[in-house]
């Protein structure tokens, strides 16, 4: 018998209301996450990956809702949770870095007490006790001076020290599960390293399962086992990290696999990219019919301007939605 996985999303769909009409932003989606796994997801900008994680914790608002699918954590149904129930998840069990931490923190409140409400809130700790154990959570991201930064408004920390605080505040809990959306993408390349290194490093020391959600496929497959490759709203290819480098399926991923900065003997000649993939995601409200990503498809036929594509099975495990997949 197999263990239950951590998460388990099953034909996630979640629309977006322009006027009367809703659209699927994100149709079909479904993966899991296995306790203590870091599984990735990539995809360029507006192809539904940020949603999608907002999704498992609740915090879809209008024009966006969940209109479909199952959400199992730790075995239990959380899709139709009520506010309250989903409040006493978030943050405890699951969590949640974005992009730029200063649209999550609170520019009026120094970090430490950001930290500290943490405890007081979850794990019914008092201020003073949870004042201790914000020094303590500072002290594990690496802010130097901890005793001193607790103090700090957010304006008067760099964006990797804010990034760091959020981290704090996110694995304060102890969650068993991190989303941890494009967390380094507003950063300078050093701090950038730094700060994969302490999310790598503090969930494996923690046993969190992290769902890594970039639109950079080197990012991802440093940091993860698994990918599941997004393309407006679907996941097209979900595969191993290796696998999908050295065997890509989907015509989408092979051209992920192709821009990504070149390693090695070619870079050295100072050739940086091989090729881009030309156009742009569509905008929810002009998916094309049939295949999603026939307009920049160089393999597309007939039948992908007709039909969407199912799913199907790869012979040496993961799955591609393409009709002319390798
Ligand atoms: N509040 C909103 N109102 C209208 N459309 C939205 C809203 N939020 C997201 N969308 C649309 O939903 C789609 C998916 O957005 P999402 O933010 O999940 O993409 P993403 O892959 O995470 O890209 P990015 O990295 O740029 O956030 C996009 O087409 C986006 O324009």
């Amino acid at each position: 018998m197999t263990a239950q996985p951590l998460l388990e999303v099953q034909n996630l769909r979640i629309d977006l209301a322009i006027g009367n009409a809703r659209f699927p932003a994100v149709q079909d989606v479904s993966f899991t996450i296995e306790k203590g796994e870091t599984l990735g997801l990539v995809g360029e900008s507006g192809c539904g990956k940020s949603i999608t994680a907002l999704a498992l914790i609740g915090l879809l608002r209008p024009p966006l809702s969940l209109a479909g699918g199952t959400i199992r954590f730790n075995g239990k149904d959380i899709q139709n949770l009520s506010s309250a129930e989903m409040r006493k998840l978030r943050g405890n069990r699951i969590s949640m870095i974005f992009q730029e931490p200063m649209t999550a923190l609170n520019p009026l409140s120094p970090v430490g007490r950001q930290i500290a409400e943490m405890f007081v809130l979850h794990k019914g700790a008092t201020w003073k006790e949870a004042e201790r154990h914000a020094i303590e959570a500072l002290a594990s991201v690496r802010v130097p001076a901890p005793d001193r930064r607790v103090k700090d408004y957010p304006h008067q920390l760099s964006g990797g020290m804010r990034q760091r605080v959020m981290i704090a505040i996110a694995l304060a809990c102890g969650p068993d599960l991190l989303l941890a959306d494009e967390p380094t993408t507003a950063l300078d390349v050093t701090v950038q390293a730094e700060i994969l290194d302490l999310i790598r490093e503090l969930s494996a020391a923690k046993g969190t399962a992290v769902l890594m959600i970039s639109h950079d496929l080197g990012l991802i497959a440093n940091m993860c086992r698994r990918v599941g490759v997004m393309y407006a709203g679907r996941i097209v290819e979900h595969r191993a990290a290796e696998d999908i480098f050295r065997t890509p399926s989907h015509p989408y991923t092979k051209g992920l696999v192709a821009s990504l900065p070149l390693l090695g003997a070619r870079a050295q000649h100072g050739q940086k990219r091989l090729q881009e993939i030309e156009g742009v995601v569509p905008p929810v409200a002009d998916f094309p019919v049939g295949c999603r990503f026939n307009p920049r498809c160089y393999a597309a036929t007939d039948v992908c301007h007709v039909d969407d594509p199912a799913v199907t099975e790869l012979r040496h495990g993961g799955y591609v939605r393409c009709h002319h997949h390798d």
